[in-house]
Parts: structure tokens; C-alpha cells; sequence
């Protein structure tokens, strides 16, 4: 019988900006944090899982490893866009749960480029089909447009999210922006893609993340009561269909992940105590509510405006601060937002914590497209 798979090691260095260190030792330092927070040490991994998008090309893991301990084992290095932190995850899920080792590390490190993204190698051009335009905050920008045009969504309603999620952040210690954004800054500040504005728009900051994965037989003998299972790890790219501009949804890709993640875990959103899921804009955030069943096709706008994913109420979002507030370091970010819902699995997230919190869903979209969703229970 496969083994379930649990983490037991979780942990992030803060988001922000480290001009005088390379993104390798940033990975190294997350990896560490993870290690020492499941008792183990690098001499106890089978295998090494490294996420990195613009540090892709030069060997993350490897490099890492020199920092912290050359051990001979395979070193795994994925860039999946946006979705490449997730991809690492489940890479290191399906290791574990095949059998073939008891305990693997999944790291994500990266340094941002700085300004708007987008137009050159890793995101675009984009594929064939989709929209016009090749900067990111265009694209999302005009998925916001088309759910406004369909559903009557308004400029309001996706700012407050930015709202939230700043509020959130002041909460968590490692997040970067950790301040306060009413909604009249959150409109007023400089207009990016209508109707994004800069406030809604993710942070380019660096970062790194990691997770320690063991088999059921290891989490036994490290003890449960730490120990949080994995019930869930998926990732999907876009299925076929034929591209209409005035029907594409960009998230159909989360649609797919969602499902299969539903049925893996065998719950319902209706299950879930929390989400991190992918804001790397404002207008995201309300899609994926959507996406991932939190609510009904043309609801989302109606579900922020009942404060029900804010901290406190039915579901909260993001409460880590999210991409808006915390950051948006690429290849960190799928692996952060598993470590935030540890935290609060574990009953660790001090004033953000979601009291009783047993079961949370982590999602990550990956522009071009690949999408990851992990559900996570409290062992
Ligand atoms: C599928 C996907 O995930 S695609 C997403 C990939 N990521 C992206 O596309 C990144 C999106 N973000 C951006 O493009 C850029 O941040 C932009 C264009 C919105 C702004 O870029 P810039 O004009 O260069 O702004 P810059 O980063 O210098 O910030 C200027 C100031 O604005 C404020 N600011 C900028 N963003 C934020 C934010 N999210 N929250 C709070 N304050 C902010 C800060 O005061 C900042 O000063 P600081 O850098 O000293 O802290």
C-alpha cells in the first residue's frame, strides 16, 4: 500500500529585498529553517526538489547544497512559471508517496527582477491565442475587464482585495509590505492596467521557501503531533479547447487542478478552514474564488463585499498578506503559501492565525499555463 505523505518540516526566510546575497544562499537559509523545524538534517534527505524561474537555467539545488551539504543525491531543479514552487512540492509528493525514499526537501529561492514583467523569456510572448498583450498586469488586467463586462464586478470590489490582504499583511512579520492600504490609496495610487492599479499589483521582491516531506513510517517515529498530511497534491496543465477571445478564461487551468484536488482529498471547498490561493493581481484573486468552487460563476464580487475571506470571517484568503502584500518572489511563492498554511494547521501564525484551522487549500497559477493545488490536513 502507498504511503500517505505528511510534511513535517515547513518554514520561509521574510520576503524582501537581499541585493548582497545570491539566490542559492537564500534557498540554503530556507532550507535550513525547514530542516531544523522537522528535527533532520540534509544528511536525512533522499532527494532534493529546487524551484527557481529566473535563477532557472543555473542549478539552484546543486548550488544550494554547497552552501549547506554535498550529499550525493539527486538534485531535481523545476521551473514551471508561477507555478514552479508547487511543482517542486508535488514532485517531492510523488517521491515519497512512490516509496522511494522516506524523506525529501522541496526549496523554491528566487531574486526578482525588478518593474513590470512580462514580453520576455520566462512569460512570454504568450502562447498563441491568448489575449493581446504580453505584460502580466495587461493580461489580468483584461480577465478582470471580462468577469466586470460579464457580471457586473466593479472597480471597488477588486481593489478591496488589495485592501485585505494589505491588513493581512500587517500581521505576518515576513511579509514585506506591512502596512495598511485604505481602499481611496488603493484607488488613487498610479494606474498600471486599468483597472489595476500599482497597490494591486504583486510585489517583485526576493524570497525563499522550503518544505520537508517524510513518509507516514518517518512522521511515526519524528512524532504526529507536528505533523500535517498532505491529502492533496496536484498540478495540471491547460486542457484543450478552442481559443475564443471573448469566452477564454486564462484560469480554466485552476478549474482542472481544483477538481482533481477535490476528488484526491475527497472534500469539497465546503471543507476548507483556509486558502492561500494566486492574487499576483487584484482582479486574480476574484477569479480564483470562482476557480476554486469558494463560490458561484459571477459571485466573487459579492463574496468579498461580505467580508467572508477576510481574517475572522468563513473562509478566510491570503491571510498571509498574499502576492499583494507579502510578495511575489516566482519560484518561492508555491512553496510559501504551503508553509502559511502549515503555520496555521500547526496553530503557529500568532495574530493572523484562523483559530481551529484543520484543513487549508494552497493554489499557485503559472501563466502559459500550468496550475498547482495542494490540500493539507492537520495529522
Ligand atoms: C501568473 C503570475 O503570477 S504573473 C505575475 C508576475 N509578477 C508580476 O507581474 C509583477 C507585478 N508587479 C509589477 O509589475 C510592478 O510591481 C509594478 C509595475 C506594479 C510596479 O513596479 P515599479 O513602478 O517598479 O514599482 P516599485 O516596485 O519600484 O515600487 C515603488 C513603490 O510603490 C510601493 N509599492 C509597489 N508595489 C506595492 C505593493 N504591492 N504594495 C504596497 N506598496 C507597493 C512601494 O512603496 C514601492 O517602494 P519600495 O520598492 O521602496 O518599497
Amino acid at each position: 500500500m502507498m504511503s500517505d505523505v505528511y510534511i513535517a518540516g515547513a518554514d520561509m526566510i521574510a520576503f524582501g529585498r537581499y541585493p548582497d546575497r545570491a539566490y542559492f544562499q537564500l534557498g540554503a537559509e530556507a532550507a535550513l529553517m525547514a530542516l531544523d523545524d522537522a528535527g533532520l538534517s540534509i544528511k536525512d534527505m533522499g532527494a532534493v526538489y529546487a524551484s527557481s524561474v529566473f535563477n532557472a537555467q543555473s542549478m539552484l539545488g546543486q548550488k544550494m547544497l554547497k552552501e549547506i551539504g554535498q550529499t550525493g543525491v539527486p538534485c531535481i531543479n523545476v521551473s514551471n512559471a508561477c507555478a514552479s514552487g508547487a511543482t517542486a512540492v508535488r514532485e517531492a509528493f510523488v517521491a515519497i508517496k512512490s516509496g522511494l525514499y522516506d524523506a525529501v526537501i522541496a526549496v523554491g529561492a528566487e531574486q526578482n527582477p525588478r518593474g513590470m514583467l512580462g514580453g520576455a523569456p520566462p512569460f512570454g510572448p504568450p502562447p498563441e491565442g491568448l489575449f493581446g498583450s504580453e505584460s502580466m498586469p495587461a493580461v489580468f488586467a483584461e480577465a478582470g475587464m471580462v468577469h466586470a463586462a460579464r457580471y457586473g464586478t466593479t472597480v471597488e470590489q477588486f481593489a478591496q482585495v488589495a485592501v485585505k490582504n494589505h491588513h493581512h499583511a500587517t500581521m505576518n512579520p515576513k511579509a514585506y509590505y506591512r502596512r495598511e492600504t485604505p481602499l481611496e490609496e488603493v484607488l488613487a495610487s498610479e494606474i498600471i492596467a486599468e483597472p489595476l492599479t500599482k497597490l494591486m499589483c504583486s510585489a517583485n521582491v526576493d524570497g525563499a521557501a522550503a518544505v520537508v516531506l517524510v513518509s507516514e513510517r518517518k512522521a511515526r517515529e519524528l512524532g504526529m503531533g507536528r505533523a500535517v498530511r498532505i491529502r492533496a497534491s496536484v498540478l495540471a496543465s491547460d486542457p484543450y479547447e478552442p481559443r475564443n477571445p471573448e469566452m477564454f478564461d486564462p484560469n480554466s487551468v485552476t478549474r482542472l487542478a481544483a477538481a482533481q484536488a477535490y476528488e484526491m482529498a475527497g472534500l469539497g471547498p465546503d471543507a476548507l478552514d483556509l486558502v492561500e490561493l494566486h492574487d499576483c493581481f487584484a482582479t486574480a484573486e476574484l477569479l480564483h474564488y470562482e476557480n476554486l468552487g469558494l463560490c458561484g460563476d459571477g459571485e466573487a464580487g459579492r463574496l468579498i463585499d461580505s467580508g467572508a475571506t477576510a481574517l475572522g470571517g468563513a473562509i478566510p484568503v491570503n491571510v498571509s498578506g498574499g502576492l499583494l502584500s507579502k510578495g511575489h518572489p516566482i519560484g518561492a511563492t508555491g512553496v510559501a503559501n504551503i508553509v502559511e498554511i502549515v503555520e496555521h494547521l500547526r496553530g503557529q501564525a500568532g495574530a493572523r492565525q484562523v483559530d481551529g484551522a484543520r484543513i487549508g487549500l494552497a493554489h499557485v497559477l503559472g501563466f502559459g499555463a500550468a496550475a498547482g493545488v495542494h490540500i493539507l490536513e492537520k495529522a
